[in-house]
């Protein structure tokens, strides 16, 4: 039997590509599509949900779909720990249900962050550049935090001492914000979609991390092998690289 799938944030420029990502696979049907000012409800009968709604939002959205027994796959950004843990605790009532919440469902942008993660204990410098559309609402990217934060966790634990940094005055922002000590900077330019660069430096020589989506069609195989998967894991997973095997 197929899958049913119901897209929340359906009129959206990645609900849109969601929408019709499943209705052009054979073993998923669209249940729903649901934006701005509907009613969840049952969510059409839908085994899984798909949000790409905002950062607002989100949560909302995963509790309701928890509380009523649909796996949710997640692209939206926004979220912190604390949130995580209400979707933690909503779960603990659902111990069958799936959450997937994952910062970038392209294949290229999640083995940036796990090569990022090998990479970052043998540089003495990173930082983290990201470019987006300028219709975008967050900054920095969910994936650059996430990037950032990977990096950061991993120089930590081989006990690496903080980048060199000699600045001393400068205009606020000129060094971008910081994310757990990583320098993080965000870039809004029309003709973009979603870019990100890693930025790696020791004396000597430079090691550049850099990926592009150059189209939403990027994140749709991701975000399908979320679907298909999600029912048969369940509780909270951060991040596609497990249900690739990575
Ligand atoms: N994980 C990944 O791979 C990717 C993640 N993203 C993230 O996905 C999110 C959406 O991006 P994008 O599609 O470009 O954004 P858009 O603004 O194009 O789409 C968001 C949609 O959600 C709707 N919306 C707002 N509030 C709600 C709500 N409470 N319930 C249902 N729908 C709602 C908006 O309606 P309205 O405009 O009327 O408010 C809009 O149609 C962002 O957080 C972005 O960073 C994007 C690309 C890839
Ligand atoms: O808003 C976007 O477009 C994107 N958002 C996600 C993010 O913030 O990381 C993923 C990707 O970068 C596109």
């Amino acid at each position: 039997m197929n899958v049913r799938v119901a897209v929340i944030g359906a009129a959206g420029r990645m609900g849109q590509q969601v929408c019709r990502a499943v209705e052009s696979a054979d073993d998923l049907d669209l249940a729903g599509r649901f934006d701005a000012g509907d009613e969840l409800g049952d969510l059409g009968g839908a085994d899984v949900a798909v949000d790409f709604t905002v950062p607002g939002a989100t949560l909302a959205n995963v509790l309701h779909c928890v509380s009523r027994g649909v796996h949710a796959v997640v692209g939206t950004t926004g979220w912190t720990d604390d949130r995580l843990a209400e979707v933690r605790t909503a779960l603990d009532e659902r111990p069958a249900v799936g959450v997937l919440v994952a910062p970038n469902f392209a294949i290229g942008a999640v083995l940036t962050m796990k090569f990022a993660r090998e990479a970052a204990r043998f540089y003495e410098s990173v930082e983290v550049v990201e470019l987006h559309h300028p219709d975008k609402v967050d900054a920095p990217s969910g994936t650059a935090v996430r990037t950032a934060q990977l990096v950061a966790e991993a120089r930590r634990d081989a006990g690496v001492d903080p980048a060199p940094d000699a600045t001393a005055s400068g205009l606020d922002g000129a060094r971008g914000a910081d994310v757990d000590g990583v320098p993080v900077h965000a870039v809004r330019l029309r003709g973009m979609v979603a870019h990100e660069e890693v930025l790696f430096g020791s004396p000597g020589e430079t090691l550049t991390l850099r990926h592009d989506s150059f189209d939403r069609e990027s994140f749709m195989p991701g975000v399908l092998t979320g679907v298909r998967q999600v029912r048969e894991r369940p509780g909270l997973t951060v991040g596609l690289e497990s249900y690739l095997g990575l």
